[in-house]
């Protein structure tokens, strides 16, 4: 079922949680939720799950309109990032306990087979016979989502539910979760602070600040054509670089110091301050394009790469380069990395609580 909110608003006393959210999830779709803490992320789940009332505005499920529809009648299951369990059930009752309630009743066998495909997905199937006393942390999380995915549902709502995996393992369920067929076939609104996971998960991203959606597209939207600064700064590590200089009379960028010249490919007027990214992926010793003179001014070994910082009069350049390239750089040393142009990605420049917006071609 797809999901819409049009223009909700939700205050709690004096803090405005939602400012105005527009979302449009649609039917099937893994659409990820990302924000900082406190964005309104599991405002908006609550929202949508009938657990909050928007102050104004609508929301739809399947085009229908809940406004006077109990949470319980919205077809939706939804975990929270606090996981509720029943401490005195063994895990397998927390898991078949869905399927055993009037609504979502299922053949004993049928609920058997379901709660065991969903917990071997999970990697609990060794944990059955426990009580959630005896597990850790990241065990009960999965018991609380595998309690939300045994559901059929009209759509899941997600918050943060890989937060207490470690590493490791976060990465293997992102993948196997994905490839749930309940989940392939649900309509899953995914609440995450983690850039990796939406674009690892997201078939499409939503990015939220302030209450408000700045942005919504597919990773690639994100990535290539961020909105501003901010969502430019929150996908990718290392950063990308946001070199400040202005645009000058044939067109091109110029670091105030006038160290740093760079050919544009956005037309800008002449005079205009400006904000040049470049991904730390972008730039390479050996590869070909725009080259820029500078010295090393530190590196850092990432595993099989190095981060290279690059100092360009007062600008640093930070980039990724293979182990082999850099092999032998030392502070100081002259490099002249290339950039294609054709990468950059330019901003108005940044004012206060306004983070510069990315000047399309016209
Ligand atoms: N029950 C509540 N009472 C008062 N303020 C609340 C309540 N719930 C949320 N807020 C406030 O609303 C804003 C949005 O909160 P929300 O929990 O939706 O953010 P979030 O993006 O989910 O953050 P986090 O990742 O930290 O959970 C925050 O400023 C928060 O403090």
């Amino acid at each position: 079922m797809s999901i819409t909110l049009r223009d909700v608003h939700k205050a709690y006393g004096r803090t405005t949680a939602l400012d105005g959210v527009r979302l449009d999830v649609r039917e099937g779709e893994f659409f990820c939720l990302l924000g900082p803490s406190g964005a309104g992320k599991t405002t908006t789940l609550k929202t949508v799950a009938g657990l909050e009332r928007p102050d104004a505005g609508t929301v739809e499920i399947g085009g229908r309109d809940m406004r006077d529809v109990e949470p319980y009648d919205r077809g939706v299951a939804m975990c929270f990032e606090s996981y509720a369990l029943y401490p005195h059930r063994s895990v397998y009752d927390n898991l078949v306990s869905p399927l055993r309630s009037p609504r979502h009743r299922l053949p004993a066998a049928e609920a058997r087979d379901r709660v065991g495909a969903v917990a071997e997905l999970l990697g609990i199937s060794g944990l059955l016979d426990r009580s959630p006393g005896q597990l850790s942390n990241g065990q009960r999380q999965r018991v609380a989502l595998g309690r939300v995915l045994v559901r059929p549902a009209r759509a899941f709502l997600l918050d943060e539910p890989l937060s207490h995996l470690d590493a490791k393992l976060r990465q293997r369920m992102r993948a196997e979760l994905k490839a749930l067929g309940a989940v392939r076939r649900t309509t899953t609104l995914y609440v995450t602070h983690d850039w990796v996971e939406a674009l690892a998960l997201g078939d499409r991203i939503g990015v939220i600040r302030d209450g408000r959606i700045v942005q919504t597209g597919t990773r690639e939207d994100i990535w290539y054509r961020p909105y501003d600064t901010e969502v430019a700064r929150a996908f990718g590590r290392p950063r990308i670089n946001l070199l400040p200089g202005v645009v000058t009379e044939a067109g091109d960028f110029r670091s105030a110091d006038g160290a740093l010249a760079l050919p544009l490919p956005v037309r800008v007027a002449a005079g205009t301050g400006v904000l040049v990214g470049v991904r730390p992926r972008d730039v390479s010793l050996t590869g070909g394009g725009h080259r820029i003179a500078g010295t090393v001014y530190v590196t850092e070994v990432l595993g099989r790469s190095v981060e290279v910082t690059v100092r360009i009069g007062a600008q640093h350049l930070s980039f990724v380069a293979a182990r082999g390239d850099a092999a032998g750089l030392r502070p100081d040393d002259p490099v002249r990395p290339a950039v294609r142009p054709e990468n950059l990605l330019v901003f108005e420049a940044d004012r206060p609580q306004c983070p510069g917006r990315r000047i399309e071609q016209r």
